[in-house]
């Protein structure tokens, strides 16, 4: 298709300078060294990959760096990034339109514009979401005048926000019986909870995992994005260079209220004036407190009780990037809202392809992989994706890549080193699974999923060394059933046994 005058052309234009757009277009200008990739991105900053290391063969460890989009231009001469939100696609006629007026043609095209936060209660002002750097740094403005707040969610963001808050006090809300549903079960949150409720915090563990920093500028220096446009979501260790305090003296105070949802959300005057009618919240009832302390706002919960706080905090998952800029064209939609991929990372409409958090896997996975929308999952999918193009452009077939085989995630919860494998919580199995467990209360954790005496996935909290070991038990998939309890005897070498 021949493109309009002031069209500029690429084979391959790639959307978003998150860690599923930077690894696709960088994978990408490897691949085709003479071909201009151009890298679409609202985002004045760019995040990049550096020191990958493959730890073992689906583990992975690297740092994550906020960069200006100039540095990446340097390092691959051959991409071009423009920096403007996408407002429009035309499919059909294989161009995108950007918020700055321009157009462009692609052979090729790779969407990788993330998730937003799936927030409740939106609109109200009270009520904040976490995702990227400037969202995250409201939130520590607004924290460092707080006294109390309401954390609503269960997933990564509140695990670490609850942990690491200090001087305010949290009222956590959760729809489950126990902390951590998206991680753990109930017994890890059993061991983690000590951690949470200590009134004396240690000092980070060094841990192998991913780190993120801004490299190349100062932090008073970094562009801010306009508040409209959308950034890139943080990542690991994204709190450590936040001041995460409020204004009390104390260290932690964390108070859980389980099996529960947000039912209202009412401002003070509201409140007052329904509690002086005395007709919404009878006292002896509910869970209302004295008069004198009054709250900017007050939360209502499903289970009746009442919390007044300075403001509430929605971490309550994330929905893909797609609209409005992708309305009008006819992809097909996963059931959590992503774009729909195959094993190709190919969406439903030609020439279209898709990575990271934007997208909804709906392949026949492995049994052992599922996705779950996170850094490393961004990373593989970008680099793969952008593979499948390059095979796509040169007419050849690729096999889907190794890392989809196994579900693999480290990270960091409560200080302790976290690493699912797996179907770490039997998600799929049905009834038909067995658990072992080995825990020493404030070292480790050590979960396996067995099913008809092969493993199907584990949690590791605390330094097990037992990944590795899990990891190859996982993918070749042996009949451990002769070795019963022994698999998690820790006076057994169990590395020796499967040398
Ligand atoms: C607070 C927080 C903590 C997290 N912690 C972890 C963690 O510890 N471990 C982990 O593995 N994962 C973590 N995650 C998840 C991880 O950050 C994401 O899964 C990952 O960054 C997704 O990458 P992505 O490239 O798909 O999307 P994003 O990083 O969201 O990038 C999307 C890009 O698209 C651009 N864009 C959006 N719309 C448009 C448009 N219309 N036109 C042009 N460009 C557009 C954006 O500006 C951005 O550059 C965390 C997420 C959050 C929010
Ligand atoms: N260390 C890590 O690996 C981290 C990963 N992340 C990732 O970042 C993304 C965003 O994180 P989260 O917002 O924590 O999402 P999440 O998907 O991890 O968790 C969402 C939580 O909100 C709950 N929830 C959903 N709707 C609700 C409602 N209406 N009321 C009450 N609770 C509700 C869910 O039950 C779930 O517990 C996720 O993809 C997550 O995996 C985030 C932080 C840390």
């Amino acid at each position: 298709m021949a493109a309009a005058p002031g069209t500029a052309r690429s084979r391959f234009v790639v959307v978003g300078g998150g860690i599923a757009g930077v690894t696709c277009a960088e994978k990408l200008a490897v691949e085709f060294p003479s071909e201009d990739i151009f890298l679409v991105t609202a985002s004045p900053v760019i995040k990049a990959i550096t020191n990958f290391k493959q730890v073992s063969k689906t583990l992975e460890e690297f740092d994550v760096e906020e960069q200006p989009s100039s540095l990446l231009e340097r390092r691959y001469t051959n991409i071009k990034v423009i920096q403007s939100g996408v407002k429009q696609l035309k499919s059909d006629e294989h161009k995108i339109f950007t918020e700055d007026g321009k157009e462009y043609m692609y052979e090729k095209l790779c969407l990788c514009a993330g998730a937003i936060p799936k927030l409740i209660f939106e609109g109200n002002p009270y009520v904040l979401g976490i995702r990227d750097t400037d969202s995250a740094q409201a939130f520590q403005k607004h924290l460092a005048q707080a006294e109390r707040i309401v954390v609503v969610g269960n997933g990564g963001i509140a695990l670490e926000l609850v942990y690491e808050i200090e001087g305010c006090e949290v009222i956590w809300a959760i729809k489950d019986k126990a902390i951590g549903n998206t991680f753990f079960d109930a017994g890890a949150a059993e061991f983690l909870i000590p951690k949470l409720t200590a009134e004396k915090r240690e000092t980070p563990i060094e841990c192998k995992r991913t780190k993120y920093t801004m490299e190349g500028m100062e932090k008073k220096e970094r562009p801010l994005a306009a508040s409209d446009k959308v950034g890139s979501a943080l990542g690991p260790d994204w709190h450590e260079g936040l001041h995460l305090k409020g204004t009390k003296k104390f260290s932690h105070k964390v108070h859980i209220e389980k099996l529960c949802e947000v039912k209202k959300i009412h401002l003070q005057q509201e409140f007052l004036q329904l509690q002086q009618m005395s007709l919404a919240f009878p006292k002896e009832e509910k869970n209302v407190e004295p008069d004198e302390v009054l709250w900017p706002v007050y939360v209502e919960l499903t289970n009746g009780k009442i919390y007044g706080c300075d403001f509430i905090v929605s971490a309550t998952g994330v929905v893909p990037n797609v609209k409005p800029f992708l309305d009008g064209n006819n992809f097909a939609i996963g059931e959590d809202g992503g774009l729909k991929v195959d094993k190709h990372m190919h969406t439903s409409l030609p020439d279209i392809y898709a990575a990271g958090d934007i997208c909804t896997a709906s392949w026949e996975p492995s049994p052992v992989w599922h996705q779950m929308r996170l850094w490393t999952q961004a990373r593989q999918m970008g680099w793969y994706a952008a593979k499948c193009m390059a095979a796509d452009a040169l007419g050849e077939s690729i096999d889907l890549d190794f890392s989809f085989e196994l579900f693999a995630h480290v990270t960091k919860f409560f200080n302790y080193k976290v690493v699912v494998l797996g179907k770490y919580n039997a998600q799929g199995l049905g009834l038909d699974h067995e658990l072992m467990l080995r825990c020493t209360k404030e070292q480790e954790y050590v979960k396996v999923v067995m099913q008809n005496g092969r493993m199907m996935g584990a949690v590791l909290i605390g330094e097990t060394d037992l990944e590795e070991t899990f990891e190859n038990l996982i993918l070749n998939q042996m009949d451990l059933s002769a070795y019963g309890e022994d698999l998690l005897n820790p006076d057994i070498d169990i590395e020796d046994y499967f040398d």
